[in-house]
């Protein structure tokens, strides 16, 4: 990258350690950078929230642990007739220089200028490849099993033209135009191998709206989030990470992502008392604490009876399917966006949650959880499943290096 026409294209304000991004679900952006002042040009100096860049290279993508930011797309591909492996390594080449690029705040050649005023915003770029991928490329001998098409679940309505896919790409930033800019200029560069099968586009809280970070919230108005595995925990590398000696090698580093489009039925949800609803997820809507008391961050707990010795948690509660504790231990990352694509033609809302979650193995994650959930959680009848994917998501790149590499040239 030009480092100095990075720089003086960002304008930059703040010093090391520096964010704006409050809301955080998953706390410190770890990693997170904010660049130091630098001579301007043009335009007003960058704030915190502007400034605040994510590294791109390391042993993990970014976009998995990176806070929840208030801008998501979600684009899938296939790769175009005719190209194979080396195709797919010179786009993969192609977009992860692109994506430090763009991460660090700089302006690729041939730029658009959509973004030039914004900063870097905390832009994330994460790449992940799908089960037809390893086919087009000739590679299936090295695709895992964990990676075999989901199971059709008995409630699922899913559109196969807005699910699947050879190649993924997840773009979070703090600005809308940082983010749409840098999907923009990826499919630019990727147009001669890679063609869009489905986009989406989703949001969070904005950073910097509260004085304190909060746990977001969906859009039925439930705080989400709360009980997600921490980095900071024993069991978070075991849970999200393919391990250093796991299998395949070339996934060390890496996670499954799930992706799950889940219409939300909110004239239905809207009408339900409250009572209700904080029955069917267990938890208190206004502060997210559980039914059986404390705070949002008080453990749920799922013996408490009440004075009919009634359980106080409902055997169909999404907080009781869900739990590790029924699951075997069984936990994910989860990390989605809401959406709102307009109304429908009976004028319900076309909104809900683009759910995303990350786990070292979906076989022992998703899948299991979700089958409990599709027999018998109160929450199904509110919600429509009507979209899925699964990618597997390489490790980070290391400079000079590129998502996939390890793969691309065994
Ligand atoms: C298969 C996995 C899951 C799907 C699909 C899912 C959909 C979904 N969830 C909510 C709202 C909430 N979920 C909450 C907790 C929670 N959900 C899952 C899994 C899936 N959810 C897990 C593993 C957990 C954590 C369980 C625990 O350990 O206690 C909560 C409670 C707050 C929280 O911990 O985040 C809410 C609220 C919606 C609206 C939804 C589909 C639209
Ligand atoms: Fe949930």
């Amino acid at each position: 990258m030009n480092e100095q026409r990075a720089i003086s294209r960002r304008r930059l304000l703040t010093s090391a350690g520096a964010t704006g991004a409050a809301g955080l679900a998953l706390g410190t952006p770890t990693g997170a950078l904010a660049h130091a002042a630098a001579t301007d040009d043009d335009g007003p100096a960058l704030t915190a929230l502007g400034s605040t860049a994510v590294p791109f290279h390391g042993t993990h993508q970014p976009g998995i642990t990176t806070p929840m930011q208030a801008h998501g797309h979600l684009a899938a591909f296939d790769l175009a007739p005719g190209a194979g492996r080396r195709e797919a390594a010179a786009l993969m080449r192609r977009w992860s220089t692109l994506a430090a690029e763009l991460m660090a705040g700089g302006t690729p050649e041939t730029d658009t200028g959509v973004a030039r005023d914004a900063g870097p915003a905390s832009l994330t770029v994460t790449f992940g490849f799908g089960h037809h991928f390893f086919e087009a490329t000739g590679l299936t001998d090295a695709r895992p099993e964990a990676l075999d098409p989901l199971p059709l679940f008995s409630a699922d309505e899913l559109d196969p033209e807005r699910s699947d896919g050879d190649l993924w790409i997840q773009v979070g930033a703090d600005d809308g135009l940082v983010a749409f800019h840098a999907l923009r200029t990826l499919q630019r560069a990727g147009a001669e191998t890679a063609v869009v099968r489905w986009h989406m586009k989703g949001f969070n809280r904005s950073p910097g709206a509260t004085s304190r970070p909060m746990t977001t919230r969906n859009l039925m108005g439930q705080v989400d989030g709360t009980n997600n595995p921490k980095p900071s925990d024993d069991d978070f590398d075991q849970r999200v990470w393919v391990p250093s000696d796991g299998d395949p090698a070339w996934l060390a580093g890496g996670s499954y992502v799930v992706f799950r489009r889940i219409r939300m039925l909110l004239d239905a949800w809207e009408t339900e008392s409250l009572d209700e609803q904080e029955r069917v997820i267990g938890r208190r809507k206004g502060n997210g604490a559980p039914l059986t008391g404390g705070d949002e961050t008080t453990a749920v707990d799922l013996d408490a009876v009440d004075a009919d010795g009634g359980a106080v948690i409902a055997a169909d509660a999404h907080v009781r399917v869900t739990a590790p504790e029924t699951n075997g231990g069984a936990a994910m990352l989860r990390r989605p966006f809401s959406y709102h694509d307009g109304f429908r033609a009976d004028g319900a809302p076309d909104a809900g949650l683009l759910f995303l979650c990350w786990q070292a193995d979906p076989r022992r994650a998703f899948v299991p959880v979700q089958r409990k959930l599709d027999r018998g959680d109160a929450l199904s009848e509110y919600i429509r499943h009507e979209a899925s994917a699964l990618f597997a998501v390489p490790g980070g790149a290391a400079e000079g290096g590129y998502v996939g590499q390890a793969l691309l040239e065994a």
